[in-house]
């Protein structure tokens, strides 16, 4: 039983599934982490895989970009093959001062522009928050904690607060999830950073709206693929490969939450 964007057969998946956004990521993840990988679906090049980790079964599907995209992929999973749990693995723009390329942010909730998250409840601003299990246990596997990263001084060098941590840092907080990825609004990003946003990306809001309304479980974990406000930024073929630290947290959570 196919659906329009999902060749595979009932049974195909895994209940368990990492969702980056590109399809190369994906192949990646299913070839370099899984075990016994197989193809089930490539529907438009979307590539989907099955396998396990530590002899439980994962799944790897990717999304595309953006909140129309990840629904379709998630409710078509959650709806239609079983899926109980999906972690977004992307990538992220670092808004946060202290951030650095590298380092990881688990998304516990998502702002959105979104007009299909915004709206989705009549008079109402639907707040898109991930699953609090997932949460936890991806945040204590990064040893994170329930509390909050530490960050350095405000009055500390640039250079030296750089020297005194590594890339690598884990941050649980807020991202934003933008329809516009050229986008030219400093006062909203100035904004969203004095409320505490960590990082932009493209879909976590909107996988939690699918994952809510389908009674279904989801967290996004993004790796900082460039600065908003440094020029530092990783390739593509950088953002294709960096995604050991968002995968192990992921697989963490899933044995854990
Ligand atoms: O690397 P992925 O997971 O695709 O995530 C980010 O990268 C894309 C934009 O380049 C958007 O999908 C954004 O959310
Ligand atoms: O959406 C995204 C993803 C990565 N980097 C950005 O600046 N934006």
């Amino acid at each position: 039983m196919a659906t329009p964007h999902i060749s595979a057969e009932p049974g195909d998946f895994a209940p368990d599934v990492l969702m980056p956004g590109d399809p190369r990521r994906a192949q990646r993840i299913a070839e370099t982490v899984l075990e016994d990988a197989r193809l089930v679906s490539d529907v438009r090049g979307i590539l989907g895989y099955t396998g396990t980790f530590d002899g439980r079964p994962v799944s790897v599907l990717a999304s595309g970009m953006g909140i129309p995209s990840i629904s379709i992929y998630a409710t078509e999973l959650f709806r239609f093959y079983g899926v109980e749990r999906i972690i977004r693995i992307g990538t992220a723009g670092g808004m946060a001062p202290h951030l650095e390329v590298g380092d990881v942010v688990i998304a516990n909730v998502a702002h959105t522009d979104s007009s299909i998250v915004g709206n989705k409840i009549p008079q109402i601003h639907f707040s898109a928050g991930a699953t609090f299990s997932l949460t936890a246990a991806a945040a204590d596997a990064a040893g994170v904690g329930h509390r909050k990263a530490a960050k350095p001084a405000d009055d500390a060098p640039a250079a030296g607060r750089r020297r005194r941590r590594k890339n690598g840092s884990v941050y649980v907080g807020p991202v934003i999830s933008s329809d516009i990825f050229y986008s030219d609004r400093p006062l909203t990003n100035e904004l969203l950073v004095k409320h505490g946003t960590l990082a932009v990306e493209m879909e976590a809001a909107g996988l939690y709206a699918v994952a809510a309304q389908e009674g279904k479980e989801a967290l996004a974990i993004c790796t900082i693929s460039d600065l908003l406000f440094r020029d530092e930024s990783l390739s593509s073929a950088e953002r294709e490969q960096l995604f050991d630290k968002a995968v192990a947290l992921g697989l963490a959570a899933f044995a854990n939450a």
